[in-house]
């Protein structure tokens, strides 16, 4: 079968293909470049266009895109590299403390990591320091309120006006959300617009150019390169658009990653004889030492990065991404006209039997590279795949490897629940639906 049609209500009725063929993947994901449109906007009713810039189309997001770009080059990730090793160590003392107070027990993982990679993103994408800052975990919780406001938005067709929406205490708690996310994004905004003027008039950045050289400790944030970018830009955005940019990297850039490294730690934990070879790896690559990992000891991580990219086909973090065709496309036998609304079921496609044999078996060996050479690149797309697909993809495979290798140089570990017995499932994110326990036992 290669896609399931789907009737869905909303203002007018909506007809959506479910695409699970990688041919067809290939065609929808690569549309031309002048019209890409994601569909929240017609899924959620314009509600996450209130926060993000998902539904950005056409021009406008190419504009945007091409502004946000810099800010994930690769020299830049080397330095945003030093903040998540940082974040990594406070994680271990923090397990380290969790694992004295409960001896023996098991501890629920994600909310470790998700705090690990809150603290990183908060750093990286606003340059705030979460511990200085109690209304960041308040940002957080808000943020994952909103989107769960919005999935249970899209099952509800009367929540489909927003005049009835927001008379109801749904829509009054989705509106309340949001405005916090803003409030905080805003401020956030201003206060670096301030500082920068005052670093202007100080001329403390004489050469912004040179602002990345190596003796230049200063780290910037995506937020300061995109306020440098947006300086050059012949159509700056506005603040409102700032915040809505902002706002993405801070939804797609943490909750995604926490919860592929946990499936990681889970993964490992009910396959020993893998995780052994990670150890193997962390043995050869760091032999006795207890020095925090340079960049280049992260990138001879390879087994590690195969760990990683295997549980990302068993579970993508982003499940389905959606488009809206901007032109006919023919799919097989039929031609899907233009405007259909299209979801890429990328957690159907990655755990199809056909093109993956024995799927729920977890074996990193699958990526090797005589493995992959013949594969089409199609098959595998958990960063998504096209003109649009996931900007932080490298962030997202540094940041997963940096956090691994703390706790797995450490520790050993063990899942308390096998993978028949876990229990998760699909919002905008393929989340676990319980904790996630983990013994860790130490290795010295
Ligand atoms: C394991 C981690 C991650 C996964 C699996 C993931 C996956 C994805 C996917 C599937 C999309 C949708 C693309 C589409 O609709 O085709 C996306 C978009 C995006 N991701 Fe990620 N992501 C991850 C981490 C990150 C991180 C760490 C950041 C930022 C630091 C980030 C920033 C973004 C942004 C800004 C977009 C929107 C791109 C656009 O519309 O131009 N992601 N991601």
């Amino acid at each position: 079968m290669s896609f399931i049609l789907l009737i869905l209500w909303t203002p007018c009725i909506l007809v959506i293909f479910v695409i699970l063929s990688i041919v067809y993947n290939y065609f929808v994901l690569r549309q031309k470049l002048k019209n890409i449109p994601q569909i929240s906007g017609y899924l959620f009713i314009g509600s996450m266009l209130q926060i993000l810039r998902m539904s950005i189309e056409g021009k406008k997001w190419f504009h945007d895109r091409k502004l946000i770009t810099p800010a994930f080059h690769f020299s830049i990730l080397n330095k945003f590299a030093v903040i998540q090793s940082e974040q990594a160590e406070i994680l271990t003392k923090n397990l380290e403390k969790e694992l004295a107070k409960n001896i023996g027990k098991p501890v629920d993982t994600l909310p470790f990591i998700t705090n690990t990679t809150l603290a990183i993103i908060c750093e990286t994408a606003m340059g705030v320091n979460i511990h200085a800052q109690d209304s960041v975990m308040q940002y957080s919780e808000k943020l994952n309120e909103t989107s769960h406001l919005v999935l249970k938005r899209f099952y509800k067709p009367w929540y489909t006006y927003d005049w009835l929406y927001y008379l109801l205490p749904e829509g009054k708690k989705f509106k309340s959300a949001v405005e916090t996310l803003h409030a905080f994004t805003q401020k956030v905004i201003r206060k670096k617009k301030a500082e920068r003027h005052l670093q202007r008039d100080h001329a403390q950045f004489e050469n912004e150019d040179n602002d990345f050289s190596p003796d230049k400790p200063k780290r910037k944030a995506f937020l300061d390169l995109l306020l440098d970018q947006n300086m050059k830009d012949d159509t700056p955005l506005t603040d409102e658009e700032l915040r809505a940019q902002v706002d993405t990297v801070m939804f797609a850039g943490h909750d995604t990653t926490s919860i592929g490294i946990t499936w990681t730690l889970f993964l490992l934990g009910n396959n020993p004889e893998y995780q052994e070879k990670v150890h193997e790896e962390l043995k050869e690559v760091f032999g006795d030492s207890e020095s925090p990992a340079s960049i280049k000891e992260i990138s001879e991580l390879k087994y590690l990065e195969r760990v990683f990219k295997e549980t990302l086909r068993m579970f993508p973090s982003v499940p389905i991404v959606s488009r809206k065709l901007s032109e006919d496309v023919k799919l097989g036998n039929c031609i899907i006209p233009k405007d259909t609304a299209i979801l890429c079921s990328i957690l159907l496609m990655q755990r199809n039997p056909k093109i993956w044999p024995d799927p729920m078996k977890f074996d990193p060996d699958r990526f090797l590279p005589e493995n992959s050479k013949l594969r089409n690149p199609y098959a595998y797309i958990p960063f998504s795949a096209g003109p649009r697909n996931c900007i932080g993809q490298k962030f997202a495979i540094l940041e997963a490897k940096i956090i691994l290798c703390a706790i797995l140089r450490k520790w050993r570990v063990k899942s308390v629940k096998t993978l028949d017995t876990i229990k998760y499932g699909c919002s905008i994110i393929l989340r676990p639906t319980e904790k996630v326990l983990i013994h860790f036992t130490p290795k010295k």
